[in-house]
């Protein structure tokens, strides 16, 4: 299964290359990272972002940070390498994804492995690889609802820039586009505007026809009765199916509500969070108000600020399908969320 010739990660075996989401699409331009500090930073500063790459990335972080630590620190390379996990940890708070990496390449550390510089690089990749799996996987199952549909709108990216290649959102909207007619329309995403840069753009790439909207138009565009399906990501997803994801999802949910256009969720088993029973109890990123504010408004606090949360949490009622790599949970409010999904 070939990647798609855009990917946000290039993992080198001894550093990772971070495709500078900042800077697409007027730049395409990779920074190099060999430690999970430079790593932790890349996820900060949104160079890497899509809960799945966070996830892939903060994996071949840990990596980095055993190569860096097991042969040059003796006996205290494990508490370093926790140190960098913590770093990792607090690069971003709510995909989930990036604490189930953490998790994973940690067990794999607690094993008594005779060689963890390896083990903890082929726990990496196989995680990188996993979630490429999922998606195409994903794709079917998530194409297989939209016979038929005649247009469908997404939100933010979700496409091999936020995962590990082909997407989870935008891998749908990707196969169903090759199976059938299909319209697409992808919102702008404002503020960091990761639809009217990052999804558009990589469909451009793909010679993949798409007509991008201003997130305001949403409303309208659904009222003219253009679209079928709303199409999205997510961040987050609690076990009653409540969802975390980029800011306006939730407004497009009560929306398409509305105007009778269906609503579908698409993650990987890496982005439900077992351990919490809704929505309510999911950490909701804020980042710095400049990233709304014109340049004008930057010097000044006092008078004129910004509130720039980045995610909402859609709650389950309003979703009309979860699609996962290991199966669909149609209509989760009345199907006790995504338990049936829970691997014993
Ligand atoms: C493949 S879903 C990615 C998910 O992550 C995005 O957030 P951000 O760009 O801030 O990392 C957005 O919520 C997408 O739906």
């Amino acid at each position: 299964m070939d990647k798609l010739a855009v990917n946000a990660l290039d993992w080198t075996g001894t550093s990772l290359r971070v495709l500078d989401q900042r800077i697409l699409p007027e730049q395409s331009k990779y920074d190099e990272f060999v430690d999970a500090a430079g790593v932790a930073e890349a996820i900060a500063s949104m160079r890497v972002r899509g809960a799945p790459a966070i996830g892939i990335a903060a994996a071949y972080g840990v990596a980095l940070s055993v190569r860096q630590h097991y042969c040059s620190d003796g006996d205290s390379w494990i508490d370093k390498v926790k140190h960098d996990m913590q770093l990792l940890a607090s690069s971003r708070p709510t995909a989930v994804n990036l604490f189930t990496a953490l998790t994973a390449m940690n067990t794999v550390l607690e094993e008594s492995i005779a060689d963890p510089v390896t083990e903890a690089m082929a726990k990496a990749e196989q995680i990188h690889a996993d979630d490429i799996k999922a998606n195409y996987t994903m794709g079917e199952l998530g194409a297989d609802l939209m016979v038929g549909a005649k247009g469908v709108l997404t939100h933010c990216n979700t496409g091999a820039l936020a995962t590990g290649g082909y997407g989870t959102a935008l891998g749908v909207v990707r196969t169903a586009y090759h199976r059938q007619p299909l319209a697409i329309y992808a919102g702008e995403t404002r503020p960091w505007l990761q639809g009217a840069r990052l999804t558009v753009w990589e469909l451009q790439q793909e010679k993949i026809p798409a007509t991008l909207i201003a997130d305001s138009a949403a409303a309208w565009l659904m009222k003219s009765g253009q679209i079928d399906w709303v199409v999205v990501g997510a961040d987050r997803i609690a076990a009653n199916g409540d969802t975390a994801n980029k800011i306006g999802t939730y407004s497009l949910a009560v929306l398409a509500k509305q105007h009778g256009v269906k609503f579908m969720v698409v993650a990987p088993l890496t982005t439900i969070d077992w351990a919490i029973a809704s929505g309510a109890e999911i950490t909701i990123e804020e980042r710095n108000a400049n990233e709304v504010l014109p340049a004008c408004y930057q010097h000044d606090a006092s008078v004129i600020r910004a509130w720039n949360p980045v995610f909402d949490v859609t709650p389950a009622e309003l979703i009309s399908a979860i699609v996962t790599e290991q199966g669909v949970v149609l209509n989760p409010a009345l199907q006790n969320g995504v338990r049936s999904l829970k691997k014993c």
